[in-house]
């Protein structure tokens, strides 16, 4: 025995140790880790290691056993409309410019204003953190009512400083619009689960002159961009029609891509484009509830991924899902991709997961705090149960986050090592809160149902 045998081990205290059956991080090797332990202190990952061995290294102030579960890094939703969330089931059944034009645009024309997007932001945060998002990037009017819904249930969120050229209740102008972006941007500036891009709505509602200014602006603010772009065939004849290119050629030439730019949707893409898409190092908001529902399409993410395009997952807004589930989407990105495909080996269990983390992450220029389990990291991290009878038995715990579970099964949601979500309470919402918002606000969007 040589001294240092002999020596007491050095025991180092932690705030929290998870103890999870699975492991499942997210990271560039596809690592699956069985009896293994996350420990937490002070926001972050400090150690990931097998369990016997965290128990004599760490003495923890609360010790979670997860013994039925799998630990995963928080889902990150990377294209929603959080506020839409009171609009869900108000006009269902339309294709796109239909359900904006005659359905969508009225209704918000007449409804939202700052406590509408506070309160219907809530009730998101509430859905999204019960099935383990703990980010989102959002796009929508009065981004700052988005902030304060998001600071006040700890969530994560990447807010749009969302631009339009037409007058809403919110600004009258594109300038407008990007001045009380800056104002929302800046109020914001130093909290650190906050961070903002810049979200020209989409390539038929901006202008050339806007694109150029929201280039310039990201530039200088060292911001990235979120757009729709591609969503639907009208979209692209629509833009053929007014200025003789796709719109993705068009963005192209005002300069718009590039590793900072997120193109939501991109349904309708040509190889040149996808090949372009690759260039740019640029990322797809894959939304495939969304695409389906408003019959948009199916997006082509097999070539996608075969050409290297990062493709993370979005829900789009509750209007158009009628879900914030990230469970279900994952399911349906890969049973979509192996299906058009013609190929079951397209988009695994494994792939689909990191589309849902690392690469939202990537996507959003945050992939140095968040998206996986590895030590340095923010603790955004989900705990779900494998043992109901209904998804029994379990062979692999990354195949059944993908193919069998549901948003039901999460137990617990962490963001920066704080528990906000576990079984069915909310560490910062009353439930009631969540049933007087709906209260106020359905008689008023009633009238609007298709
Ligand atoms: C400028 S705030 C965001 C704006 O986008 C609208 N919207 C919601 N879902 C979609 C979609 O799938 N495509 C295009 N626009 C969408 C939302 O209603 C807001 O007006
Ligand atoms: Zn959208």
């Amino acid at each position: 025995m040589t001294k240092s045998d002999q020596l007491p081990t050095q025991v180092t205290h932690v705030e929290l140790v998870i103890e999870a059956r699975w492991v499942v991080p997210a990271d560039a090797n596809n690592t699956l880790h069985e009896f293994y332990s996350v420990v937490i202190d002070h926001q972050l990952i400090v150690d990931v290691l097998p369990t016997d061995q965290a128990r004599i290294k760490y003495a923890a102030t609360e010790v979670l056993i997860a013994d039925e579960h799998v630990l995963i890094p928080g889902l990150i939703n990377a294209h929603t409309h959080a506020a839409m969330t009171l609009m869900r089931g108000i006009a269902d059944d339309q294709p796109l410019m239909v359900w904006l034009n005659a359905h969508i645009w009225p209704a918000e024309r007449a409804i939202v204003n700052e406590r509408y997007v506070e309160d219907a932001s809530l009730l998101a945060c509430a859905e999204m953190l019960s099935g383990g998002t703990t980010c989102f990037n959002d796009m929508y009017f009065y981004p700052q009512a988005t902030a304060m819904a998001a600071n006040k249930t700890g969530i994560r969120a990447h807010i749009g400083l969302t631009v339009l050229e037409f007058p809403t209740n919110y600004a009258v102008d594109a300038d407008d619009y990007l001045q009380k972006g800056f104002e929302a941007h800046d109020s914001w500036r130093g909290n650190p689960l906050i961070s903002s891009a810049l979200a020209p709505h989409a390539p038929y509602t901006i202008s050339n002159s806007t694109f150029e200014k929201v280039l310039t602006y990201a530039d200088q603010l060292g911001l990235g961009i979120h757009t729709h772009l591609h969503e639907t065939r009208d979209e692209i004849s629509q833009s053929e029609a007014t200025y003789g290119v796709r719109p993705i050629q068009r963005v192209a030439e005002l300069g718009l891509l590039g590793p900072g730019f997120i193109a939501a949707h991109g349904v309708h893409l040509l190889p040149h484009e996808i090949d372009m898409l690759a260039e740019y190092g640029c990322h797809i908001a894959h939304c495939p509830a969304s695409n389906l529902k408003l019959g948009s399409g199916i997006a082509p993410v097999h070539a996608l991924l075969k050409n290297n395009v990062n493709v993370c997952i979005g829900t789009d807004g509750a209007a158009s899902n009628n879900r914030l589930d990230m469970f279900s989407e994952m399911r349906l990105a890969a049973l979509l991709c192996k299906g058009a495909s013609e190929d079951a080996t397209a988009l695994p269990a494994y792939q689909a997961l990191k589309m849902a983390t690392i690469n939202a992450a990537k996507a959003m220029g945050l992939d140095h705090k968040i998206g996986s389990i590895e030590i340095g990291k923010q603790a955004d991290l989900v705990a779900v149960k494998l043992s109901d009878f209904a998804i029994s038995p379990c062979y692999d715990p990354v195949s059944h986050l993908v193919y069998s579970c549901g948003r039901e099964h999460v137990t617990h949601t962490w963001v920066a090592g704080e528990l906000r979500y576990s079984h069915g309470t909310f560490a910062n919402i009353e439930p009631l809160e969540l049933k007087e918002i709906i209260q106020i606000w359905q008689p008023k969007l009633r009238q609007y149902k298709h």
